[in-house]
């Protein structure tokens, strides 16, 4: 009787909840619920665009969809004022199919995991679209540094890079730079995990100080980038450099050197918008002038040789060329019908939304997506990686060059996948990505 009705249970459940015994392996964790909002439900729609175009690899897909390792850790800190403070910190590894993770590491006051594991699998998809031998990763601490002192600063970085040496390493997982951490940031963390692990090992994180090992071209590497494809898609499109009208969101690392390149190539920089401030000039910004501001005033609002104008105009400015360098789902349905540029070139990691996406497809915008734009700087942090395991340093001419070729080389790639399909860049990225991630795991079966 118990028997029977234990049965029955089971039947309704299997009924209820999916149609075969292997309903329970797929059902995902509830922070993998595909009803997530944020930057994860995004790259979940990401993954299913692509999914259509993967032929056999298909039957892999589920791995994307579920990051291979989380770890969330607590930060506590002492404050300069005697206080103990503890902030969240996340490093997630998306994928280690093709190599070891790879990823920076954010400092914000809005860090989610849900935003992590995103920023994770879109460092999968970047490195394998590059064809650099890595996985995907990236971690981030939830705390604004511009309200820390330089000791609290290194605190937070010392006892994040301990509580995540557990499971990054030379071989394992390489962090580097992402918003708010920069060379001295690395040169903590380099020193940390050195510590404690009893010797100095550079190839822990790339990004370094070049006396520490980090490579020359880094620093510039993602803006530089930005510009090499931004100048060769426009050229594809035939909007010509000298003289276009380029509009820019984020104004750090990325997107100001992305500006300094495209001003110095004869470009018009006509707006800049940063977290605290939003400058117009119709003639051109004077870039050197508005980044020595930027850097004395820590926001390019105030600068006197240009109209400030109000965070929201930022979306209205004419422009051919747009590109958002700062934070994700900043183009969004609400705004995209407003950009009225021909071109955006993706200097942040997943700015625009995919319901964005489709609009600015309708409307004949091109989008260089994020994950071929921005690859500049793991490029480079590749090279970093291996000058360091060789102790062998190359010049910022060979690093340059090197960089240019695998970033048009990749651009190339795309376009002619985005041709022959009839899909946008970011689905052809996609399409080459995900079939070497796959691909990959095919081949190695199912430990990966
Ligand atoms: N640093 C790197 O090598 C790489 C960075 N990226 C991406 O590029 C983007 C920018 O990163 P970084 O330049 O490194 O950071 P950063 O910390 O050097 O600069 C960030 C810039 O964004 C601005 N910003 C912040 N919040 C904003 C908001 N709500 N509205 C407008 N502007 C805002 C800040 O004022 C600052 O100018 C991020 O999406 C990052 O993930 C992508 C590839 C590599
Ligand atoms: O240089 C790296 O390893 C990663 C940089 C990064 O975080 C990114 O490309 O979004």
């Amino acid at each position: 009787m118990l028997h029977a009705m234990f049965h029955h249970v089971m039947h309704d459940m299997a009924s209820s909840h999916a149609t075969d015994s292997l309903a329970t392996a797929h059902a995902l964790p509830s922070y993998l619920d595909p009803q997530h909002l944020g930057p994860w439900g995004i790259f979940l729609q990401q993954v299913d665009r692509v999914t259509p175009y993967l032929g056999n690899l298909a039957r892999w897909v589920e791995t994307l969809k579920r990051p291979k390792r989380i770890l969330v850790v607590d930060v506590p800190i002492h404050m300069d004022d005697g206080t103990v403070a503890h902030f969240e910190g996340y490093r997630v590894q998306h994928n280690t199919s093709r190599g070891p993770g790879k990823g920076g590491v954010r400092f914000h006051q809005d860090v989610t995991l849900s935003e992590v594991m995103a920023l994770a699998a879109w460092m999968s998809i970047k490195n394998a679209a590059v064809n650099v031998p890595f996985g995907g990763a990236k971690g981030g601490v939830r705390v604004d540094p511009k309200r820390l002192s330089m000791g609290e600063l290194e605190r937070v970085t010392r006892r994040y890079t301990s509580e995540i040496g557990l499971i990054i390493g030379p071989t394992k997982d390489i962090p580097a730079p992402d918003v708010n951490t920069n060379e001295r940031v690395m040169a903590w963390m380099m020193d940390t995990y050195s510590m404690n692990v009893g010797e100095t090992a550079t190839g822990v994180v790339t990004g370094k100080p070049i006396s520490l090992g980090g490579s020359l071209g880094r620093h510039e590497a993602t803006g530089r980038g930005v510009f090499t494809v931004g100048a060769e898609a426009a050229r594809r499109i035939g909007l010509e450099i000298a003289g276009a009208r380029v509009a820019v969101q984020g104004f750090g690392n990325v997107g100001g050197i992305a500006a300094k390149l495209f001003a110095e190539a004869g470009a018009r920089v006509v707006a800049v918008q940063d977290h605290a401030g939003c400058v117009y000039r119709e003639a051109g910004l004077d870039i050197p002038a508005l980044l020595a501001h930027a850097k004395q005033h820590g926001s390019v609002a105030g600068f006197a040789a240009a109209e400030a104008i109000e965070r929201d105009r930022f979306w209205d400015t004419p422009c051919d060329i747009l590109i958002p360098a700062a934070l994700e789902q900043q183009i969004t349905a609400a705004n995209a019908h407003r950009i009225g540029a021909r071109l955006i070139v993706e200097g942040a990691n997943g700015p625009t939304t995919p319901d964005a996406d489709d609009i600015l497809r309708d409307r004949g915008v091109l989008v260089v997506p994020d994950v071929v734009a921005n690859a500049g700087g793991v490029t480079v942090s590749y090279f970093e990686w291996v000058q360091d395991f060789s102790s062998f340093f190359w010049s910022e001419e060979e690093i340059n060059q090197r960089l240019t070729a695998i970033m048009r080389g990749a651009l190339d790639a795309v376009w002619q996948v985005a041709d022959d399909k009839g899909v946008s860049l970011r689905t052809a990225t996609f399409i080459v990505a995900c079939e070497r991630i796959l691909r990959a795991r095919d081949l190695r079966g199912l430990y990966p």
